[in-house]
């Protein structure tokens, strides 16, 4: 069970619900996806165009939590102003900070994200800042209360798997609280990669959305990160440098 703040969760898999070839296709993924919780940009938000429509409309929604993130802020008072704007419209108290400063490489703004996330914390929100995947960073996050640490993978959108695994693992190994590897998953085997590592849950949604069969792509992303749990908790083998044969020697005739 993974929990998260208040909040408690079977499955380990946070679906972005961004870019998928229609309504019917992402409702499709979410469901083979067996995620729990679904991530958009709030400012996607149609609150103004009733009529338009909402890209949440064919999702039941009584099934998810949703996680609003603050996709397109690119200042600290831009963050805290559309967290508001979430809480306003009735959504769960989560909040994805997500402080973008940078549009060549979507790398988050680390300042403005540990001040976000001091701001948000204080305010009662259940507070997941996406960082990168500097350990430093992510202690100072979770010293600040942050509920979770969501340290990318690699660039968001760019599907480059795990660039640095071994920062990963000193954040997974400090962490006081759930580390979800956010951003630039692109195969399930990045997934399962990620889980083995120790990770709590990953964040997608390219991989699936863009795959040339989303509904596949996230039944097998849901298998990915069951199995990299399960792997996980049972317990690697160390590497050696050298053969060892995997019959046992005794009894047997020479
Ligand atoms: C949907 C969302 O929150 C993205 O910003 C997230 O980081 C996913 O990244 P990928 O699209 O690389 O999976």
């Amino acid at each position: 069970m993974l929990k998260i703040g208040n909040h408690t969760f079977h499955s380990r898999l946070f679906l972005g619900t961004g870019k998928f070839p229609s309504f019917e296709v992402q409702k499709k993924a979410v469901d083979a996806s067996g995620t729990e919780v679904l991530t958009f940009a709030v400012r996607r938000m149609n609150i103004y165009q009733q009529d338009q429509p909402n890209f949440l409309e064919m999702l039941d929604l009584t099934r998810y939590k949703l996680l609003p993130n603050t996709a397109g802020a690119q200042t600290v008072d831009e963050a805290v102003r559309i967290a508001h704007l979430a809480r306003a419209s009735g959504l769960c108290d989560m909040i994805k900070v997500e402080v973008i400063a940078d549009t060549k490489t979507l790398l988050p703004d680390p300042i403005a994200t540990l001040e976000a996330t001091k701001i948000l914390v204080e305010e009662g929100f259940t507070v997941l800042p996406y960082t990168s995947d500097d350990p430093i960073l992510a202690r100072k996050l979770w010293e600040a209360g942050a509920h979770a640490i969501m340290p990318g993978g690699s660039p968001i959108g760019s599907g480059q798997g795990l660039l640095n695994p071994l920062y990963l693992r000193y954040i997974i190994e400090d962490s006081p609280v759930p580390v979800i590897i956010d951003a630039g998953i692109g195969s399930p085997a990045d997934v399962a990669q990620a889980m083995e590592l120790g990770a709590d849950g990953v964040l997608l949604n390219t991989a699936v959305s863009g795959a040339k069969d989303p509904v596949k792509m996230a039944q097998a992303m849901k298998w990915a990160v069951e199995a990299g749990r399960l792997g996980w908790e049972a317990g690697r083998i160390p590497k050696k440098v050298v053969a060892t044969a995997s019959s046992p020697k005794e009894g047997m005739l020479d």
